[in-house]
């Protein structure tokens, strides 16, 4: 587990750690995450759990940190102290590395490939050897369909739209069967025919497959795809709960209703703090 860096400020007694979630039904559990950039703290305090098997959105204007927050899950994210204990081992521990797949913003593929030559290379990293290579081509196929890019298999990478390379990178990620998809912001520039498709795999992974996904968007309407919400702001947890039961709390119509009525609801709880000192 992540330990608070030596010398770290935290005023206070230290809070007494909860008991540890099941790891058979909880994905990802953090206790005081806090995250410093450079000179600024772009994550503070959080506490959450993700469950398995679903799928949890994490929702926030641009810039308040979900990025972050994912970079930290997978272990790619330096001074980050806490608690972050992902698929029951300490976030960047090495056994991870194969169970977890991460898909950023920016899609990494290889342009003077094919789609299929593409997966083709990073089956080999994950399943190396010829008594592998039938298994490597099924994974390979199943992988290219699962991101509806079978027709086009044998274009360059170079040549497809952002959308497409973007579906090019998640198919990498699914190679592996991995127990957790990591996916930051997967739906950005894709028509609305295509996010529906893209949703209606997320629910197959986590249906089928039993696959847990944390997905990040700003986009709230995407909110309601989902079986659980973080929703941020500015470094900070607004709301871990499911769409109905935030709507319910809040008296909201709309998950975005209901992250305006929380925006307000911190921002008047900090104003009463601020002015009571
Ligand atoms: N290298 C850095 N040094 C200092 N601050 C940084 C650095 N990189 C990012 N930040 C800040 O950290 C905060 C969180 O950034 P992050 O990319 O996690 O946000 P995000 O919610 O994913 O945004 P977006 O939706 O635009 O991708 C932002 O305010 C950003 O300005």
């Amino acid at each position: 587990m992540m330990n608070n860096a030596p010398g770290s400020p935290r005023p206070g007694p230290a809070p007494t750690p909860g008991p540890l979630p099941d790891p058979h039904t909880t994905a990802v559990h953090a206790e005081n995450l806090t995250v410093t950039r450079g000179p600024r703290t772009v994550l503070r305090d959080l506490g959450f759990t993700v469950p398995r098997g679903q799928i949890t959105g994490l929702l926030g204007p641009s810039g308040c940190g979900k990025s972050t927050l994912m970079r930290a899950l997978v272990g790619t994210q330096a001074k980050v102290t806490g608690t972050l204990t992902v698929l029951g081992h300490p976030a960047g521990h090495p056994t991870l590395r194969t169970r977890i797949g991460y898909v950023t913003q920016s899609p990494s593929v290889y342009d003077d490939l094919t789609v299929r030559q593409n997966l083709d290379y990073f089956a080999a990293i994950l399943d190396p050897g010829r008594p592998a290579a039938d298994r490597r081509d099924d994974h390979v196929t199943r992988a290219i369909a699962d991101v509806d890019l079978t027709t086009h298999a044998d274009s360059l990478a170079g040549n497809l739209s952002g959308g497409q390379r973007n579906r090019v990178s998640l198919a990498v990620a699914l190679l592996g069967a991995p127990e957790l998809l990591v996916l930051d912001e997967p739906t950005v520039g894709l028509d609305p025919v295509l996010r529906r498709d893209l949703w209606n795999l997320f629910h197959d992974l986590a249906t089928d497959r039993g696959t847990t996904l944390l997905v990040s968007s700003h986009v709230m309407d995407e909110a309601e795809r989902c079986h659980r919400l973080l929703l941020m702001r500015e470094g900070r947890l607004l709301a871990d709960d499911t769409p109905d039961a935030l709507r319910t709390r809040t008296g909201a119509a709309t998950v975005q209703e209901a992250f305006l009525h929380l925006v307000d609801e911190a921002t008047a709880a900090a104003r009463t703090k601020e002015t009571t000192r």
